[in-house]
């Protein structure tokens, strides 16, 4: 996959994009990464990316003639499925099954916006897609194309290393992931649960599958609406549920 990032500040990608899983990546040929920077496409000797807003008001906005061009450098060429993405506040909100759909595109061009604002026209006529990574405002766009870069990064088959790492993630299977512990067994008086140490992997996998949905159910009972509960899970939905009572 390649994934291409639009920003006035490439040299904030050096870190997070040159270390660990997204580095080992690109090392092993599975993910190319670029940082183009719009001023480079802008016209005059100041190369002007922005400028104020028609009707007044206060703050800057980025021009649309540097976006258009910068991204236009990096769509020349017919890529397979090939998606530009915007990152701002009012865009499709992310979430897993987005990052899934994400994964699918052989090719993303992620347009990080600064200032106030960036020309309505980019978003009606240059993306294809608005993202937002949350409800807030950052003073950029380049921490939430870190963000999509990182999550949709480790979708890609073999970036992961263990087959199924991805699979038992929050979000994966629709529920939020159950407990991890690690050794030692006893520390500081705490100790992993017996069951996890019993090498009944049925009863394991069972009291994994309990907990996700205890915890779901405790911190996001709005994805549990999400999801149709059957067979097992209803039962240990009802388990649950009567533990509370007692
Ligand atoms: N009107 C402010 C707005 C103008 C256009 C550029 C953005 C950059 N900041 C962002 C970008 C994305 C997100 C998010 N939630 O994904 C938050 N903040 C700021």
């Amino acid at each position: 996959m390649r994934i291409d990032i639009v920003s006035l500040f490439p040299e904030m990608f050096d870190g997070p994009l040159g270390h660990s899983i997204i580095k080992r990546a690109c090392d092993a040929g599975l993910l190319s990464i670029g940082v183009v920077n719009p001023r480079d496409f802008a016209e005059g000797k100041h190369r002007i990316v922005d400028d104020t807003p028609f009707g007044g008001g206060s703050g800057m906005v980025m021009k649309p003639d540097p976006l258009f061009l910068a991204v236009e450098s990096l769509t020349g060429e017919p890529a397979g499925r090939r998606r530009v993405i915007l990152l701002c506040p009012g865009g499709n909100r992310l979430d897993q099954a987005k990052v899934r759909e994400l994964a699918g595109y052989d090719h993303l061009v992620l347009v990080c916006g600064h200032y106030e604002g960036v020309d309505e026209r980019v978003k009606e006529h240059l993306v294809d897609e608005a993202v937002s990574i949350g409800d807030y405002v950052l003073t950029g766009g380049e921490l939430p194309a870190m963000v999509v870069t990182d999550a949709v990064a480790r979708l890609i088959p073999g970036v992961l290393g263990a087959a199924d790492a991805a699979e038992h993630d929050s979000f994966a299977a629709g529920l939020l992931e159950y407990p991890q512990y690690t050794r030692p067994r006893e520390f500081r008086g705490w100790e992993v649960p017996e069951i996890l140490v019993s090498g009944d992997h049925a009863k394991i996998a069972r009291w994994r599958r309990k907990e996700s949905l205890r915890r779901t159910l405790a911190v996001r009972p709005d994805l549990l609406d999400k999801i149709e509960l059957e067979g097992l899970d209803a039962v240990l939905l009802r388990e649950i549920l009567a533990e509370r009572e007692g």
